[in-house]
């Protein structure tokens, strides 16, 4: 995924036009390869989902193509797995396809043609993919403490530490309970300002560069959206939770290119296969892995400055009385600040930095993916984009949102979760078992369940979720309506269906609503703390946009792949146009 934007040279003569790329990357093959840019230049892609297969003409006259590596990788799965599967269908998938496209877009074959539960093995790693509502359930919510987060703990260990993504369960615990109340209503009301202050300088700065164009009409700019939205959920991160100020979408800085450093990082680690990283003298001799950890450096000093000063001016209070606090008039209204101050929370510093670091991570690229994805889903379907700005001029006109006016803007919230249901971050969650279970069949499974061992990786694919036939009509439509209808299917067994009516005054419909067909943010007890700051934070960033701009398609959709996350690219890397709106 680019992390750019203006690519000045011009091919469009259109007046007062920009070309959004949502991309950078012209195809999949080069998507590290450098294409100049301004801001911090650093590529990164998705950690979460970074395992890529190809399709690559896998079949021959109807069969599947094996290469001699898939054949023995064949081999060794059956060998390693000997009769532990039980009943459990098996997707042998091909090591040859081990490059192309992202896994999960396999992964949602493999569940149409074997089922809701199945075993993908690929030689001596295999993990059971689960695409049902019920068994999710069982997982994230009903079982949830016989499981850890397995692989990805793996990954995200050296950059998180023990924060709450990663943590083990001992960890978590107090964590967990310390950081959900800083998330309380008065903070979020607080901070729906910050949003809008910041997409305020998001959108002032396309309008800039759209002067720019109306005084040469020659001049035309390319605008990778998605570098746009990483820099302000960014920059709202930094600010919202320790009060930092990176001003990402106006500049560049050593610690943004650090954190991009970072996540890119990340997400080579969960793609490579051999964890070289861990041998002794990996850190000095390879020079990605030298870099990293300079990279990391840099941040953990912001971090450590930060804390060091928020310790210095402690003001201990119970946590009712810091909920209590005037936050339009507080300096300071960061979760730091709550953090710090809470009573009887004598955290170390250590594990303070690791909840911030683990915070900015996940609260960032996910935020600017379905930003990014929003936007593409209405240049392409422009009579919702029509209802959308409607509701923009009707609520806010030509206002900045407030947290009423957020509850207000139905559609445009209905429009994230759509984006959300459609290319969900991270489009699987991990987990590993900490001890035997018995998982439920799914459905059309096997009655009496799955049994599985201590140690077994899961992959619960929200991705198949978000798009099983079983669970929506026309899933992989763009249908923001269709959250507010009751959908039923009585083949399911055990699955209340989906109800509006089940969670009246949520934000968005959450997985009581859907009855964990719909998990965006996960749930149970390790669902995502920030789900109704990312959910107002992208309703307010979109807002503004729609507020002053229109979308118009450039290329058919038809010639739109996805590459990974919100990296999406049209034949020529160019897919839609925005231009400010009439009469503005
Ligand atoms: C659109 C934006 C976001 C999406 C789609 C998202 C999605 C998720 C998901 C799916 C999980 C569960 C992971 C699992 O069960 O393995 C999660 C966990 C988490 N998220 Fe988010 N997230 C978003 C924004 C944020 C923001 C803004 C923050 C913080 C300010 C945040 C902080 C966290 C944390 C700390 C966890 C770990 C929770 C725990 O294990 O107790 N996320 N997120």
């Amino acid at each position: 995924m680019a992390m750019g934007m203006l690519n000045a040279p011009a091919i469009n003569t259109s007046k007062s036009t920009f070309t959004l790329n949502f991309a950078g990357v012209p195809n999949i093959s080069n998507a590290h390869n450098g294409i100049p840019i301004q801001f911090p230049r650093i590529r990164r892609r998705k950690f979460f989902q970074r395992c890529e297969v190809s399709t690559d003409s896998r079949t021959e006259g109807g069969k599947l193509k094996r290469t001699l590596l898939d054949n023995a990788s064949n081999f060794l799965t059956n060998f390693l797995s000997g009769s532990r599967i039980g009943s459990m269908p098996i997707a042998e998938g091909a090591v040859s396809d081990l490059f192309g496209k992202p896994l999960f877009v396999s992964l949602y074959d493999w569940f149409i043609e074997h089922g809701s539960v199945y075993k993908l093995a690929f030689g001596p790693k295999s993990f059971l993919v689960v695409s049902d509502p019920i068994v999710a359930r069982h997982i994230l919510r009903e079982n949830a403490f016989a499981y850890d987060k397995g692989v990805l703990a793996d990954i995200l260990e050296p950059i998180m530490g023990k924060g709450l993504i990663p943590a083990d369960l001992d960890t978590w615990k107090p964590r967990r309970k310390a950081i959900v109340p800083g998330f309380h209503a008065a903070f979020l009301e607080a901070m729906v300002k910050v949003f809008g202050d910041c997409s305020e300088r998001t959108v002032k700065k396309l309008e800039a560069m759209l002067l720019t164009t109306q005084d040469d009409k020659t001049k035309h700019v390319e605008i990778d959206m998605e570098a746009e939205f990483s820099s302000l959920a960014l920059d709202i991160i930094g600010l919202c939770v320790f009060n930092y100020d990176f001003g990402s979408v106006t500049r560049e800085s050593p610690v943004i290119k650090a954190v991009y450093g970072t996540l890119f990082e990340a997400e080579h680690r969960s793609t490579f296969y051999i964890p070289y990283w861990k041998f002794p003298l990996a850190r000095w001799l390879v020079p990605r892995q030298r870099k990293f950890h300079e990279d990391l450096k840099v941040i953990n000093d912001c971090l450590d400055n930060l804390i060091t000063t928020a310790k210095a001016t402690r003001q201990e209070d119970d946590i009712e009385a810091l909920q209590g606090r005037d936050y339009s008039k507080v300096k300071d209204a960061s979760l730091l600040r709550f953090l710090v101050d809470m009573k009887g929370e004598d955290v170390d510093d250590k594990q303070l930095r690791d909840d911030l670091m683990t915070m900015l991570i996940a609260g960032h690229e996910t935020t600017a993916a379905v930003l990014t994805w929003a936007v593409f889903m209405l240049a392409q379907n422009p009579d919702k984009l029509v209802k959308a700005q409607t509701e923009v001029d009707t609520i806010l006109g030509q206002r900045k949102p407030t947290f009423e006016c957020v509850k207000k803007l139905q559609y445009i919230r209905l429009i994230i979760a759509e984006a959300l249901r459609l290319y969900p971050q991270p489009p699987l969650l991990i987990r590993r078992a900490l001890k035997p279970d018995t998982l439920p069949g799914g459905y059309k499974g096997d009655k009496d369940g799955y049994s599985i061992s201590q140690g077994t990786d899961i992959f619960i694919s929200v991705y198949n979720l978000h798009r099983s036939p079983y669970l929506w009509d026309n899933p992989h439509k763009f249908e923001p309506e269709r959250f507010l209808v009751p959908k039923d299917n009585k083949d399911i067994e055990g699955w209340a269906g989906f109800s509006p009516y089940r969670s009246q005054g949520a934000l968005y419909p959450n997985e009581v609503i859907s009855d964990f067909a719909f998990l965006p943010f996960g749930g149970g007890p390790r669902k995502c703390v920030g789900d109704q700051f990312a959910l107002m934070e992208s309703t307010v960033g979109l807002a503004m946009l729609l507020q002053k701009f229109d979308l118009e398609l450039k290329d058919s959709p038809e010639s739109v792949q996805i590459v990974t996350g919100a990296t999406i690219h049209t034949k020529n890397g160019l897919w839609c146009k925005i231009k400010r709106r009439e009469g503005l």
